[in-house]
């Protein structure tokens, strides 16, 4: 017997069938909630990388609107499309992208949510590293979103792989968020290096404005979209490195695919590391530009 076909006669697979959840991850967010009370107060949510669809079955069955007149409004996003549920708004879209953010934004008419969840999990490729990265820009994406439609006070909810960079991601939520909590359902496999951050309480810093602006995640951005206040960072910029064998009065394009115009500083005597030794090598025979 496989072991993928072993895995799936788990425990938690066999209920979900029987309970009708359409997939096994149902019971971590049930979990979570019994845990964090999490769907405590909730009338607005968005359930971010939602196909195919469990929690938000679980969301529409769970949450109780204040006003027994309308139902909890929920929004699903997903890149893939799935069948339909009663009461939850679908939006098929990649959530790395500003296009659906907006459209996310735009559901809610103003009106701000109480809960965000993220199950986002890219295709794992197998190379650690890379999944690991992969997922930190899912979760920043999703954070991104967060920070526009969540109201002070509201809870963020997200699926992480603890890797070896997690403190960093840790770091960021608390900016947001001052109660952060990591959590492993029973239900999420232990062989697994996924969990979820509870991140409770949505405190934005003082002065932050919420933009879709996330040079990480969306390389539209152009000079008159520049981010300002709290939001803008700017870091010092040192040129540093062997320069010995430069004109000290003249600029050098860098080799072919940095980019960048290379400024000289006062020649220095250090030791020529080999890439500059070579430049040059090149320029002593007059073979640069
Ligand atoms: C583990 S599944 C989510 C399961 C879901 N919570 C449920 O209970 O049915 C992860 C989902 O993340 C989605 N996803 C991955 N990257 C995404 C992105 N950039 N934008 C939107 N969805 C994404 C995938 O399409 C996939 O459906």
């Amino acid at each position: 017997m496989g072991k993928s076909s072993k895995d799936k006669r788990d425990i938690y697979y066999r209920l979900a069938k029987e309970q009708g959840w359409r997939a096994r991850s149902a019971f971590k967010l049930l979990q979570i909630d019994e845990e964090f009370n999490i769907f405590q107060g909730v009338n607005r949510c968005v359930d971010l990388c939602a196909a195919p669809g469990s929690w938000s079955q679980v969301l529409s069955k769970n949450l109780k609107s204040d006003d027994p007149a309308t139902r909890p409004k929920i929004v699903a996003v997903d890149l893939q499309a799935m069948a339909p549920l009663p009461g939850v708004i679908q939006l098929q879209g990649d959530i790395t992208k500003r296009s659906t953010a907006e459209q996310i934004v735009s559901y809610f008419e103003g009106q701000l949510a109480d809960l965000v969840v993220c199950d986002g999990a890219p295709d794992v490729t197998g190379l650690h590293d890379m999944d690991e990265y992969i997922q930190a820009q899912l979760l920043l994406a999703a954070l991104n979103i967060t920070t526009h439609v969540l109201r002070p006070g509201g809870t963020f909810v997200a699926k992480i792989f603890r890797g070896k960079d997690i403190s960093l991601l840790y770091a960021q939520m608390k900016v947001f968020f001052p109660v952060v909590t990591c959590s492993k359902p029973r239900s999420s496999r232990n062989s697994s290096i996924e969990a979820f951050i509870v991140c409770q309480d949505y405190t934005p810093p003082e002065g932050y404005i919420p933009t879709m602006l996330n040079p990480l995640l969306d390389l539209t951005y152009d000079e008159k979209n520049e981010l300002t206040g709290v939001n803008r960072v700017i870091v010092p910029f040192v040129a540093c490195g062997d320069l010995s064998g430069f004109d000290s009065d003249q600029t050098y394009p860098l080799p072919k695919g940095d980019g960048a115009e290379y400024s000289t500083l006062e020649p220095v005597q250090a030791p020529i590391r080999p890439p500059y030794q070579t430049y040059i090598d090149k320029k002593k025979r007059n073979e640069l530009p």
